[in-house]
């Protein structure tokens, strides 16, 4: 049987790659007729993971009726469109593996329970951890966690999904899978500031390390488990993308560090950089739990035009001393 891939961006077109590496036919739904027609002619994905031959075993289509065939489905949109999207799928029962990394807006909800409201009668799992899609595509090594609310679901789509190369970690730590992919991508915005502004290493380590404790602490607040954070999908993923410019999150924040405007930065992007669309929405979410997250609160200023660096960056290293870990 096959299995779908929904969105053929980069992380969906990878993620199609890996899954037809096992010999195992992919229906890749895509938006841009000119992927469904490259993909399919060509193979190959010009507009989102250039130069990576891609399997013939993946069919591209626009029609989202033809993934209701599918043993699983991978749900791999930017995280603010993925509710519209499900809307059009019918309601097959089928699984649907999360794979993209935000918070709902308007809702403040998390991925898993969008679906669900969506999907009643679908098993959900989330899929997340270090992953450049350059990387997973071409072969290189990678874990992941796939976390789903039942055991033997977790274990069953971790078999369909492994690959010699694509490792998955199983969890029922939904929340903790999700927590940590939406609130790395802020911190990842947060790092690359530290990198445009020339602030050195001592400082971008610092931001890893008080980013971490934000994350546990609003991660914990929503319910997710600390060692869940503390593992592939939450430290792992924060450590490769507050580290390297092949994070478009992090490329974001050297922009801003360096003086220009979110809005122009974004402007000219036919990627998505899901820490700017999540980082609003985590401020908001962390308000209303309760959760002190000053971190993610320079990074919205900073997005919004609130605030230039040189200001958040003195409002950060002024406030109160305080005890490293909080009662
Ligand atoms: N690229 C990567 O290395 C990884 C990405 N992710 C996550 O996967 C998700 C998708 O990211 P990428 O594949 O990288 O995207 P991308 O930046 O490569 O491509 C943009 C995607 O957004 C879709 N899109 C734009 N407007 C839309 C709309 N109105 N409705 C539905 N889809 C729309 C496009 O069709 C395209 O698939 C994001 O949440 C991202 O954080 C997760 C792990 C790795
Ligand atoms: O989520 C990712 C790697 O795990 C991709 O990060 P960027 O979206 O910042 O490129």
């Amino acid at each position: 049987m096959t299995i779908a891939v929904l969105g053929g961006g980069a992380w969906g077109t990878a993620l199609a790659q890996v899954i037809a590496s096992g010999d195992r036919p992919v229906t890749l739904w895509a938006r841009e007729s000119e992927v469904v027609e490259a993909v399919n002619g060509a193979h190959e994905n010009p507009l989102f993971l250039p130069k990576i031959p891609l399997s013939p075993l993946i069919r591209a289509t626009s029609d989202l009726g033809e993934i209701a065939g599918a043993e699983a489905v991978l749900v791999v949109t930017p995280a603010q469109h993925m509710r519209s999207v499900l809307r059009g799928l019918a309601p097959t029962g089928q699984a649907l593996i999360l794979c993209a990394k935000g918070i709902e807006a308007g809702t403040l909800k998390l991925l898993h329970d969008v679906a669900h409201e969506e999907h009643p009668d679908s098993p959900i799992a989330v899929l997340s951890g270090p992953t450049f899609a350059h990387e997973v595509a071409a072969g290189l090594p990678t874990a992941i966690t796939l976390a789903a609310g039942d055991e033997a679901q977790a274990k069953a789509l971790a078999a369909l999904i492994a690959r010699p190369t694509f490792r998955p970690y199983v969890s029922t730590d939904l929340a903790g899978a999700e927590i940590g992919g939406a609130v790395k991508n802020v911190l990842a915005i947060a790092c690359g500031v530290v990198e445009g502004a020339g602030l050195g290493q001592n400082a971008r380590a610092a931001l890893i390390a008080r980013g971490f404790a934000e994350m546990t602490r609003f991660g914990m607040a929503r319910g997710a488990r600390p060692e869940t954070l503390a593992g592939l999908s939450g430290l792992g993923d924060l450590v490769l993308t507050c580290s390297s410019t092949s994070s478009r999150n992090f490329s974001l924040g050297v922009g801003l560090g360096q003086g220009k405007s979110a809005r122009d930065l974004l402007s000219d992007r036919r990627t998505v950089a899901e820490g700017a669309a999540t980082a609003p929405v985590l401020v908001e979410a962390a308000r209303a739990a309760g959760v002190d997250m000053p971190i993610a609160e320079a990074v919205c200023a900073l997005l919004s035009g609130e605030a230039e660096v040189g200001a958040v960056v003195e409002r950060l290293l002024t406030r109160p001393l305080s005890a490293e870990v909080r009662a």
